[in-house]
């Protein structure tokens, strides 16, 4: 070929990043909004949920990750994710010792790591070594190391920052994690996920099913991971967990769920369609936190949250309590314990729906799942899945190629994106794998689910969580 007319994929790659850049920083003009800076702490800004900042940030990320696998020398890829724990291990301390929390009250100057003996309880004879873990974390932009030993927050450590003071968490330890959506999530996947992940490998290999997933074969029991946080020696795993799920849920905005228009797209299914007084069944709802957005625009239906007992009969009443009690007297609202395995007891609804189920379970489970609404189900009843759909890396051309690929990818870039997109959901896949066995799933995989239970798979509304409606067949 001539090497003239040789497009080199390193210069298309290096072509996509300026012009993302370029586009990122024009819109921050554009919007008045300086570009934030890593040295800095986070701070919330109006561009957050900003399309234009969304698609080019993705596109940025998707690129500089893959010049990165292109010209570092292959083994030193492979060296640096194979010891990945290591970054896992590193950012565990920093959360249970409160690192972020301490160099926050000192401000741009930082703290020397001998200073952190005494607020962290590190060993003194372990100081040197707490320098260098975080000098591993400064090296991949979490904290910064602004002298010799000396560290302090950036943008990325800030946010591991606990809502409560040090001192309110000392005199009262199970608030540590009450809005700590980041801190929880790093204790979770650090130290339940973590130690559960390393037996991926076995429990692959492992030929009986004495152990539904990796994490139980790391519990040596088979009761699931809900049940075993309600252990009393898992509590305050159980508060991290909770704080981290929370976080996970508020990634995904509210109008998710109710129907808008964004961007010209069509989001979440159309409640104002379904007449006065039909039938809206939350299954598998928890407290019904996603019922609720519904209800405040959709006062025309009427909803059934159903779970288990403990949580219908405790955080979920609480909740509606607390929200929004007259709906429960007035059976607007109905909190209805019920086992999505056993029995629906609510025949020909509207619409069935579930919210991040399916992806805690393997197929077999799903399959029974959605049975059972399928034979509760009439003609006309609609099954909305909430989750969100796994993209192949590869190229898609398949029904719903649209969604499943929403920011079209030029080449050479991976069609998913690669660490652009594909990065948040192939993790939580990795996470539903360890846990529970469970899966994210691509759309063929959802429509397989539907087709071989009596649902048919009619419309997908793109977004951050897709909304997947099925009707009865
Ligand atoms: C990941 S949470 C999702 C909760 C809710 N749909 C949401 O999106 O906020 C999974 C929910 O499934 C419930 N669950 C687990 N097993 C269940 C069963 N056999 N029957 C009914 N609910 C169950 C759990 O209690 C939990 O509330």
């Amino acid at each position: 070929m001539d090497a003239a007319n040789y497009a080199n994929p390193l210069t298309e790659l290096a072509t996509i990043l300026y012009s993302g850049i370029e586009t990122l920083l024009s819109e921050y003009n554009h919007q008045g909004v300086a570009f934030p800076l890593l040295s800095q702490p986070f701070t919330p800004s109006p561009l957050d949920t900003n399309s234009v900042v969304n698609e080019s940030t993705c596109l940025i990320i998707a690129a500089a990750h893959q010049i990165i696998a292109t010209v570092r020398a292959p083994a030193e890829s492979i060296q640096e994710h194979a010891t990945g724990a290591y970054t896992a291990t590193a950012l565990n301390l920093c959360v249970d010792v409160h690192v972020a929390d301490i160099l926050q009250g000192a401000g741009a100057q930082g703290i020397h790591t001998r200073e952190l003996g005494t607020k962290t309880n590190i060993a003194t004879k372990h100081l040197y070594s707490t320098a260098r873990i975080l000098r591993y974390l400064s090296t991949r932009h979490i904290f910064q190391e602004i002298e010799p030993d000396v560290f302090a927050n950036n943008r990325i450590s800030s946010l591991l920052i606990k809502p409560h003071s040090l001192n309110e968490i000392d005199a009262n330890p199970d608030i540590e994690f009450e809005g700590a959506t980041l801190a929880g999530f790093v204790g979770h996947a650090t130290d339940e996920c973590l130690k559960a992940s390393v037996l991926i490998v076995p429990w692959l290999k492992d030929k009986s099913t004495q152990f539904p997933s990796p994490f139980n074969m790391s519990i040596g029991s088979s009761i699931s991971l809900f049940e075993w946080f309600e252990a009393p020696e898992n509590t305050r795993r159980l508060r991290r967990a909770t704080a981290a799920m929370t976080g996970g849920g508020e990634r995904f905005p509210a109008t998710i769920f109710t129907n808008v228009t964004h961007c010209l797209t069509i989001l979440g299914f159309n409640w104002k369609s379904l007449k006065e007084d039909a039938v809206v069944v939350d299954v598998g709802g928890s407290v019904g936190s996603v019922t609720y957005t519904i209800f405040q625009q959709n006062k025309h239906l009427r909803y059934v949250i159903q779970d288990l007992e403990s949580i219908i009969n405790k955080e979920a009443k609480q909740y509606w309590e607390e929200k929004m009690p007259q709906a429960l007297t007035d059976g607007q609202v109905t909190l209805q314990v019920t086992n999505f395995f056993e029995f629906q007891p609510v025949q020909n609804a509207a619409v069935y729906f579930l919210r991040l189920i399916l992806h805690d379970w393997p197929d077999e489970k799903c399959l029974a799942i959605l049975k059972i609404l399928r034979r509760a189900a009439g003609p006309l009843s609609k099954l909305i899945v909430f989750e969100q759909i796994m993209a192949y890396s590869c190229k898609y051309s398949g029904p719903f190629a649209d969604v499943s690929n929403p920011i079209k990818a030029p080449a050479p870039l991976l069609a998913n994106l690669g660490m652009g997109a594909g990065g948040f959901i192939t993790m939580i896949d990795m996470q539903m794998l360890t846990l529970f066995n469970g899966k994210e799933r691509t759309v063929t995989e959802f429509i397989n689910l539907g087709s071989l239970t009596g649902w048919e798979l009619e419309d997908v509304k793109p977004g951050l969580m897709n909304a997947m409606v099925f009707s009865a067949v």
